[in-house]
């Protein structure tokens, strides 16, 4: 129990501790500690080392009172005891009472004041507090609704798996009883805002919200929409819309009231980032922001076409400096969802429409390609089942995120999209990536409300509804089998794809048995 551990309190009152810099002091010493360099953009560069995305084989969750019965155990959740917790806790106090000075950042996760948590984040690096400010949001309603929760990242740290019981030397450990995070052995930022993302996806539900890995923006009418999608499939790119309002890039709530921003900034991929193509992104990038493994040339320019140092390279700016944002970051109901899903296998249509059932079928599947960099160890695209779209961040089983889902489409008059960003005209390594264009032509045109009433055809094999015609868009692009050269080929790597969908739902067939049947592509297994 906590009263064992090594106080945090005296850590954090030591002088040598510097508390909510703001953001110029904390660049002053990114530079001054020599852990960024300043590029030509105003933004700091941070180089992480060996970590360059997500380790979830790293992650833990500890097995508690609270977690044991709840908590979907597995290759996502992995247990760790209260006592190597404990043990790995004070080693790391330790370690860090050692240091000339730390930081602390105070903020708060969930903008609405009746979802907020206090958040605290206490970092070894100026760089992280950096991240921190940026992604958190900054004023703690005095009100705030749930207990703080506390990230402690000492990434030079390096675990001792025979005594701290974990996998290497670097560890993502959640202790959900004590609302504390540890992280360990890795540089790479999204640890830490994942790490919180994952806790809020423990806590929400309880309280009837519905906490999703998706994007939201809003149109003048108040019209809000919901972009889902596993990292690296659109969230971000495609919810900087110039003609919407931004909530949010990839984190938000579903409550009673509507939808609600967990955070206060972005962290958007950045390969291949041109200001012509993301124009919101590009500007960002100015003072305060920080870039995450992004090449420089000697003019201290960032080259966002290299993947020297890794192809998930990043960047984190807060949303004060989006021009067309939510203030308060939250807004009503969704009206439209769409799935984004990176198909690996270049077989799924480009755009379709999903029925009530085939909404909870897709949403529970989670269809999509882990792209490159990532995750530790994914070199290129790999098709993946990532449930609801965010496998790597649920302590909850599916099925209790699906019930949520399937109760918010119940009250509320939403049509369901579901939208490949992943490959066309064949397969990875043969076809190419739907062009950006296209997919945001796609996505005007189901807003707008312009594909009401268009002619649409049954998919022969995963059985969606795909509209015929979509303005800007050339007709034979929506029909995925007429990209591909050999229209056999197409046959046998979609009827392959069908099938993995039933393999990978039979683990749902018990709680759900009709599902895959009304919501699913034809079963030929
Ligand atoms: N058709 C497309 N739709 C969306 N993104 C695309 C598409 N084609 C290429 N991309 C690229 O894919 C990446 C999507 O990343 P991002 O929006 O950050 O994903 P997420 O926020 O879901 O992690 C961006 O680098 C974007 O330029
Ligand atoms: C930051 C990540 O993903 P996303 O691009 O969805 O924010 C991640 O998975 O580490
Ligand atoms: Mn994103």
């Amino acid at each position: 129990m906590v009263s064992t551990f090594a106080s945090l309190n005296s850590l954090l009152n030591k002088k040598s501790t510097y508390h909510s810099l703001p953001v110029a002091d904390l660049v002053e010493h990114c530079l001054q500690n020599g852990e960024a360099t300043l590029t030509s953009t105003g933004a700091v560069r941070a180089l992480t080392g060996e970590y360059t995305g997500r380790s979830p084989e790293d992650k833990f969750i500890v097995v508690d009172k609270l977690s044991e019965k709840t908590v979907d155990w597995g290759k996502v959740n992995q247990p760790i005891t209260e006592d190597k917790f404990e043990r790995l806790y004070n080693d790391v106090l330790t370690y860090l009472d050692a240091k000339p000075y730390l930081y602390h950042f105070n903020g708060a996760a969930g903008a609405h004041v009746s979802y907020q948590s206090p958040i605290s984040v206490v970092t070894e690096k100026a760089w992280h507090s950096l991240f921190s400010h940026q992604l958190f949001i900054n004023e703690v309603a005095p009100d705030a609704a749930l207990e703080p929760i506390t990230v402690i990242n000492a990434c030079g740290f390096k675990a001792n798996p025979a005594v701290h019981g974990t996998n290497s030397e670097t560890f993502i450990i959640l202790s959900l009883s004590e609302r504390i995070v540890l992280i360990g052995g890795t540089e790479y930022a999204g640890e830490i805002k994942k790490s919180i993302f994952s806790a809020l996806n423990f806590f929400y539900p309880s309280m009837n919200v519905f906490p999703m890995h998706c994007s939201a923006n809003v149109g003048a009418e108040g019209d809000v929409s919901l972009f889902f999608g596993l990292s690296g499939t659109g969230k971000t790119t495609l919810s900087a819309d110039p003609t919407r309002k931004l909530i949010g890039d990839d984190e938000h709530g579903w409550s009673a009231s509507g939808v609600f921003n967990m955070e206060g900034g972005c962290y958007a991929k950045c390969i291949g980032l041109t200001e012509e193509k993301e124009p919101q992104i590009y500007q960002a990038i100015r003072f305060g922001s920080v870039l995450e493994n992004v090449a420089l040339d000697e003019q201290k320019v960032p080259d966002y076409s290299s993947n020297f140092y890794t192809e998930n390279t990043r960047a984190a700016y807060s949303l004060d400096v989006i021009p067309n944002r939510v203030p308060t970051s939250y807004a009503g109901h969704p009206n439209t969802i769409i799935f984004l899903t990176a198909d690996a296998f270049g077989v799924l249509p480009p755009i379709s429409r999903l029925t009530k059932e085939q909404a909870m079928f897709h949403f529970l599947s989670g269809y999509t390609s882990k792209l490159a960099g990532t995750e530790r160890g994914v070199t290129q695209p790999r098709a993946t089942f990532s449930t609801c779209f965010g496998s790597p961040f649920l302590p909850l089983p599916a099925t209790e995120y699906a019930k949520l889902l399937g109760e918010k489409l119940d009250q509320h008059d939403v049509k369901v999209y579901l939208i490949n960003t992943g490959w066309s005209g064949g397969a990875y390594g043969v076809g190419n990536r739907i062009s950006l264009k296209y997919t945001r032509m796609m996505i005007r045109a189901v807003i707008e409300g312009e594909l009401e009433g268009v002619e649409t055809t049954v998919d022969p094999i995963f059985q969606v509804s795909v509209p015929t015609h979509v303005p800007g868009v050339p007709d034979h692009v929506l029909q995925p089998k007429k990209t591909w050269e050999n229209g056999e080929e197409y046959d046998i790597a979609a009827h392959q794809l069908a099938k993995s969908f039933h393999l990978n739902f039979k683990k749902f067939s018990h709680e759900l048995p009709d599902l895959a049947r009304l919501g699913g592509p034809v079963d030929e297994l």
